[in-house]
C-alpha cells in the first residue's frame, strides 16, 4: 500500500518529473564547488601562506572585491585593511587571480623598491594605463626597450630644458591664472570659488606649452576667462559659469577619466576592449588627442631643418620638449636605421604625466595653505624676503628669481604638500623572482602594492616588532607621531652650525614620487611647476580659509586622488 501510494505521488508530483534532472543538476553543482574550492586551494588565487587576509568568502571566492566597491572608496578600504591586519596582508580584489599584497610601512616599500632585480612595474598598473597608451614606456617592463625610451627624453630633466623652456613656459600659464582670479576675486567680493578647473586648466596649459612650445594654439584657462560672469552666489560661494571645453581640451582631459573609470573595474584590460569597441567619446578622443600630437610632431621635424641665425653656425633653437625629443629621434634613426614608432605616445606621456599629477597636488597645496594661515603668513614672508628686489619695485619675482633663488622655508611648504597630497597614493611593483617580505615567501609574480599615506606616513606606523624590527620615523621633534597627519613644513628644516635654516629632503618618510629605477622621470619637472605656482599665488593673493563645508579632505579617485572640493576665497595682495 504504501509503496503504490509513494509511487503515485511521485508520478504524479512535478518534483518527480524533474527528479533525475534535478539530481544531475545537484551532482554538477557539487563538482563545480569541488572545482572552486580545489582551483582556490591550488590554483593561482591561492591565499598566500602566513599574510593576513580577510576571512570573508563565498564558495570559495573572497569577499574583498564586494567589500571594496560595497566601501566606495578604495584609498578609506585600503587603509584601513592596513590598520586591521599590520604592515602587511592580502586582498583578493581580482576575480580568479592571485591576491594583491598590500604593504603599509616606508622604510618595507622603499627597500622593494629599490631592489632593481627582484621588482618591476606591475602586470596590474600596465592593464590600467596600457590601453590609451601601450608603448609609453610607463607600460614597459624594465629592460632594453624600456631603456631606449627613457633615452628619448633624458634632455628633459636637464638643466637647459627646465630653465629655457619649461620654466617660462610654466611661469606664463600661470599668469594667466592670476589674471584670471584677479577677475574673479572682484566679482567673488568675499566668497569663495571652485578652483578645481582653473588649477587644471592653467596646469594644463603649462603641460602643453612646454611639450609643443608656445605656438600650441590651443589654451585651457581662456575659456574660463571668458566665463567669468557669476551665475549663482550664495551664503559662502559663488559660482562661476562654466562653458563648454574645447575638444582637444576635453580630449586630453579624458585620457585621466578613463584610467579612473578602468581603475573601478576588476577586469580593466576587458573593460577598455569593451569601452573602445562601444563608446563614441572615447573613439572621438582617441582621434583627437593622435590628431594633435601628430600635428606638433610635424612641426617639431620641420623646426629641426631650420637654423637659428642667433646661435652658432648650424645649432638649431629648442622651443619645446617635443623638439628635443625629435632631435633625439632623429640620433636614434641614424645610428639604429629606422624611427621609433612610440614617439607619439612618448609625446602625449609628457602631457599626461605632466598635468594630472601635479595639478592634484597644487589643489591639495591650495587647500592647506588656506586651512594653515600662519603657514601663508611665513610663506610670503620668506618670499618677500628673498625677492627683495621685486618687493622693492612693487613688481611679481620674475621666473629667473623664482628658479634662481634658494628660499628653505619654501622648498619645506612644497615637500610637505607633496606629502600631505599623495597624488598617487599607491605605488605597485611585482615580483620577478621568488622573494620575501618582512619574513613572508612572496611568489614570483605576486604583485605588492604600497601605500605612501597611512601608517607610518601620515600616522604612527606599527610597533616595530610588528614591522620587522625596521625603524620609520623622522628625526627631531616635528615627527612625534601624534602630528603625523598635520601641516607643518617646519618639519623638513633643519639648522647648521652657524644656526642657519637649510632644507632637510630627508629628513622623514614621504615617497610622492616613488623610488628606484622605476620612479617619477619627471619628478623635477614636477617641482619646478609647484614652485613657480605657489610663489606666484601666494605672493599675488591671500588665501582666506573657506566655510567648513567647502574645506572638507574627502577625495575622488581618478588617475590621481583627487580633492572633492578645491574652493579658494582670495584677496588681492596690493603692490
Ligand atoms: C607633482 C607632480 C608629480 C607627482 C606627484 C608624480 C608622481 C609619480 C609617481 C608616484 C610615479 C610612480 C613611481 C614609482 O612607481 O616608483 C610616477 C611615475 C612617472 N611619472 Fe610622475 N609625478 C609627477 C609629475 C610628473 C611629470 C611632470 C612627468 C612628466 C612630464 C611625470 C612622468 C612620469 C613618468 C614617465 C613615470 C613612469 C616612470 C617609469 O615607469 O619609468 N611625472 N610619477
Amino acid at each position: 500500500m504504501v509503496l503504490p501510494a509513494i509511487r503515485i505521488g511521485f508520478m504524479e508530483s512535478p518534483a518527480h518529473k524533474l527528479g533525475p534532472g534535478l539530481a544531475i543538476l545537484l551532482v554538477c553543482l557539487v563538482c563545480l564547488f569541488l572545482c572552486i574550492q580545489a582551483f582556490f586551494h591550488f590554483g593561482p588565487c591561492r591565499p598566500l601562506p602566513g599574510i593576513p587576509r580577510n576571512k570573508l568568502s563565498w564558495m570559495g571566492f573572497k569577499g574583498d572585491i564586494i567589500e571594496v566597491f560595497k566601501a566606495g572608496n578604495t584609498m578609506d578600504w585600503l587603509l584601513e585593511q592596513s590598520r586591521k591586519h599590520g604592515p602587511i596582508c592580502q586582498l583578493f580584489l581580482r576575480p580568479l587571480k592571485q591576491p594583491f599584497v598590500l604593504i603599509s610601512d616606508y622604510t618595507v616599500a622603499q627597500a622593494i623598491m629599490l631592489k632593481r632585480k627582484e621588482w618591476d612595474r606591475s602586470d596590474y598598473s600596465i592593464e590600467l594605463l596600457s590601453g590609451q597608451a601601450p608603448m609609453h614606456h610607463i607600460n614597459l617592463k624594465t629592460g632594453p626597450e624600456w631603456r631606449a625610451h627613457r633615452k628619448l627624453i633624458q634632455d628633459l630633466m636637464g638643466q637647459s630644458f627646465l630653465n629655457n623652456v619649461a620654466a617660462p613656459n610654466i611661469y606664463s600659464s600661470t599668469l594667466n591664472l592670476v589674471e584670471l582670479w584677479t577677475m574673479k576675486e572682484r566679482t567673488a567680493n568675499g566668497h569663495a570659488f571652485s578652483a578645481t578647473d582653473d588649477v587644471i586648466h592653467s596646469t594644463l596649459d603649462a603641460a602643453w606649452a612646454f611639450t609643443f612650445g608656445d605656438a600650441f594654439p590651443v589654451k585651457a584657462i581662456h575659456q574660463g576667462t571668458i566665463s567669468c560672469a557669476p551665475v549663482t552666489f550664495t551664503e559662502h560661494k559663488v559660482t562661476f559659469g562654466s562653458p563648454s571645453q574645447l575638444p582637444a581640451v576635453e580630449a586630453t582631459l579624458g585620457a585621466s577619466d578613463i584610467v579612473g573609470e578602468l581603475a573601478a573595474s576588476p577586469c580593466p584590460t576587458t573593460s577598455w576592449y569593451i569601452m573602445r569597441a562601444t563608446s563614441k567619446r572615447v573613439k572621438r578622443h582617441l582621434a583627437i588627442r593622435r590628431e594633435y600630437v601628430q600635428e606638433q610632431i610635424m612641426a617639431a621635424v620641420e623646426r629641426l631643418h631650420v637654423t637659428d641665425p642667433v646661435l652658432a653656425e648650424g645649432k638649431v633653437k629648442f622651443t619645446s620638449a617635443t623638439d628635443f625629443v625629435v632631435r633625439r629621434v632623429k640620433d636614434c634613426a641614424e645610428s639604429a636605421g629606422e624611427v621609433p614608432d612610440y614617439l607619439s605616445e612618448t609625446v602625449f606621456g609628457l602631457i599626461i604625466g605632466g598635468h594630472d599629477t601635479t595639478s592634484t597636488t597644487k589643489s591639495w597645496g591650495l587647500k592647506h595653505l588656506a586651512d594653515n594661515q600662519i603657514v601663508q603668513d611665513r610663506l610670503r614672508a620668506s618670499l618677500r624676503a628673498s625677492f627683495s628686489l621685486a618687493t622693492q619695485e612693487r613688481r611679481m619675482p620674475t621666473v629667473q628669481e623664482i628658479t634662481g633663488t634658494c628660499i628653505p622655508y619654501l622648498d619645506a611648504v612644497l615637500e610637505e604638500i607633496l606629502r600631505l597630497a599623495c597624488s598617487l597614493a599607491i605605488l605597485d611593483r611585482q615580483a620577478t623572482c621568488d622573494t620575501e617580505v618582512l619574513g613572508h615567501h612572496i611568489p614570483k609574480g605576486t604583485i605588492v602594492m604600497m601605500l605612501n599615506r597611512g601608517p607610518s606616513f601620515t600616522e604612527p606606523a606599527f610597533d616595530e616588532a610588528l614591522a620587522g624590527g625596521l625603524s620609520v620615523a623622522g628625526t627631531g621633534s616635528s615627527w612625534v607621531v601624534h602630528t603625523l597627519h598635520h601641516f607643518m613644513p617646519e618639519r623638513w628644516l633643519e639648522t647648521n652650525d652657524q644656526g642657519r635654516s637649510f632644507f632637510n629632503p630627508k629628513a622623514g618618510p614621504t615617497l610622492p614620487f616613488g623610488s628606484g629605477p622605476r620612479s617619477c622621470y619627471g619628478r623635477k619637472l614636477g617641482y619646478l611647476d609647484l614652485r613657480i605656482v605657489f610663489v606666484l599665488l601666494v605672493w599675488r593673493f591671500k588665501l582666506h580659509k573657506c566655510a567648513p563645508e567647502l574645506s572638507t579632505y574627502d577625495a575622488v579617485e581618478t588617475l590621481t586622488y583627487k580633492p572633492e572640493r578645491c574652493y579658494v576665497n582670495l584677496e588681492s595682495i596690493k603692490e
